[in-house]
């Protein structure tokens, strides 16, 4: 059968590149490879299960249209993974989820009751259950069941609201640092040893600080080391959609069937439990069946157990058998090694300076930080040429030259400066280390950041071509000085007014 020519799949990526350049990656190029043109059908080979679910969900038609650019032929593309040498080599990864977080609306609770089957003889309805009494056996991950143990065909589609693994959310591609080291480190140990290390983990935090990735990673690793293990990943969303529809149709079994034979249960947002009493009630039993055969836990919510409002205390003592750990807003030094590792990741080169603009301008989390990515590259598409700090100021919304009229300059900060201290800008631009000439070098670097946008690392460049470090320590001593020093504020105040006037904002 015809192979599909290389040269022409460098095309193909090409044409992505410049049409798609958002969904490109870089492990496009290092792990995807041309098979077969056969029939209009071009297959092509991912290195992992995950990549080719991922693509045949995501980019089918991105690369379909490629490919069709570049032959001229309707070809349609479709992505295979070779197997792994073992009878049952698709792994069950039941990524179903609903897409928003809107509140699910709960029928009213007689009807649910009404249809309820009876609570199985092994889930206990007290809270007699103890951890400590039945010390965790190792779980098989090895262990294949068969998919002829699921329900037959025509019963209950788990599947309809399907969330897929993304090959970027793996521990390669997560930057640890002091904000989430202890999710990260946990995460890592459940991976390794499942069902052993932290049962159930519970990571929490805000918005867009890689919960979900690092539930996604410790998939892709168990499934990397082991792709038979039985996964299911859910969003709590459609836990309890699925509960309830379930319940509606009578098919309870099936319900209980798929959450219960699992080898790892991980559940995204499990705070919208709050208030949920049936859903609640259908979760700890899910639970106790799990735990009590070793099987691993994972969960995600914006709030620590005990802070999930309306949460059944049982359920509380439960999150928190394993380990409850944390992510929070990254710091400065954990947002640059983001922004490297994102655009690295689409194969986009930043220089340094827009790197650390980007991170000071988005300090929330990593998703603003993702998102001043997708801008920059939009930018770059539209016009043409390597990103510089212009280009990445009108990406993020700003105006592409910092100063403007009636707007703070450096030079209006150096002029206040050096003539309040009696020093000259080539003193302050120097190596020069004495009191005299670090202080007011230390508060111009203070107002520049108070009054002007630019980056850190412009700043430094400014004054002498210090690194960004050196700011922001300059910025702590003002600060501190601020603070501590009584005669220090009236000097700033009268800097500032001095600027303001020499900038029109006061006359
Ligand atoms: N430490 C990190 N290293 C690399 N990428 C990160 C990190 N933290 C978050 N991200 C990225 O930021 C984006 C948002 O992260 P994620 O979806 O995991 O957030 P979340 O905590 O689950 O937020 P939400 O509660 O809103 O769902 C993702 O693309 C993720 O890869």
């Amino acid at each position: 059968m015809p192979q599909f020519d290389t040269t022409q799949w460098q095309k193909v990526l090409e044409v992505l590149k410049e049409r798609h350049a958002p969904i490109c990656r870089q492990w496009f190029y290092d792990d995807l490879s041309p098979g077969q043109l056969n029939n209009g059908l071009l297959e092509i080979h991912t290195a992992t299960p995950v990549q080719q679910n991922y693509l045949q969900k995501r980019c089918l038609e991105p690369f379909t249209e490629a490919a069709q650019a570049v032959t001229g032929q309707l070809v349609a593309a479709r992505f295979v993974c070779e197997p792994v040498s073992t009878e049952d080599s698709s792994p069950s990864v039941d990524a179903s989820s609903s897409n928003g977080h809107a509140p699910l609306v709960e029928p009213e609770l007689a009807d649910l009751e009404a249809n309820l089957p009876p609570t199985p003889p092994n889930s206990t309805e007290q809270d007699a259950f103890t951890p400590a009494a039945s010390k965790p056996e190792p779980i098989q991950l090895n262990k294949s069941r068969s998919h002829d143990a699921r329900p037959a065909t025509g019963s209950f589609d788990f599947d309809n609201e399907s969330m897929v693994l993304s090959p970027d959310n793996s521990f390669d591609h997560f930057i640890s640092g002091p904000n989430n080291q202890l999710a990260y480190a946990a995460a890592v140990a459940v991976a390794n040893q499942p069902g052993t290390a932290y049962n159930p983990l519970f990571i929490h935090g805000g918005v867009g600080l890689g919960k979900t990735h690092l539930l996604q990673a410790i998939c892709q690793s168990i499934l990397t080391k082991n792709p038979h293990t039985q996964i299911l990943y859910v969003s709590c969303d459609a836990f309890m959609n699925q509960f309830i529809a379930c319940v509606q149709a009578g098919k309870m079994d099936e319900f209980r069937h798929h959450y219960r034979h699992v080898d790892l249960l991980v559940i995204d947002d499990i705070h919208f439990l709050a208030n949920r009493e049936r859903s609640q009630e259908e979760f700890f039993h899910t639970f106790n069946e799990l735990y009590q055969s070793n099987r691993q836990i994972v969960l995600s919510s914006d709030a620590p157990p005990h802070e999930i409002p309306h949460l059944e205390d049982r359920l509380v003592s439960r999150f928190q058998w394993g380990l409850v750990a944390t992510v929070s807003k990254p710091s400065f030094e954990t947002r640059v090694a983001i922004v490297k590792a994102k655009a690295k990741m689409r194969g986009f080169e930043l220089p340094d300076a827009v790197v650390e603009l980007v991170a000071q301008r988005r300090e929330s989390n990593a998703r603003e930080l993702e998102g001043a990515i997708k801008a920059l590259q939009a930018q770059q598409m539209i016009q043409k040429r390597p990103v510089d700090l212009a280009m990445a100021r009108q990406a993020l919304g700003e105006p592409a030259v910092a100063p403007q009229a009636n707007q703070t300059t450096l030079q209006h900060i150096v002029d206040a400066v050096t003539r309040y201290y009696n020093v000259k800008l080539s003193d302050l631009q120097s190596r020069r280390r004495f009191k005299s000439i670090v202080e007011p070098r230390q508060i111009c670097m203070y107002l520049a950041r108070e009054r002007t946008r630019f980056s850190l690392e412009e700043i430094g460049g400014f004054f002498g071509g210090r690194d960004h470090t050196t700011v922001m320590h300059s910025v702590d001593v003002v600060e501190n000085r601020l603070q501590n020093e009584a005669g220090f504020p009236p000097q700033i105040k009268q800097l500032l007014e001095e600027i303001d006037r020499a900038t029109g904002a006061v006359t």
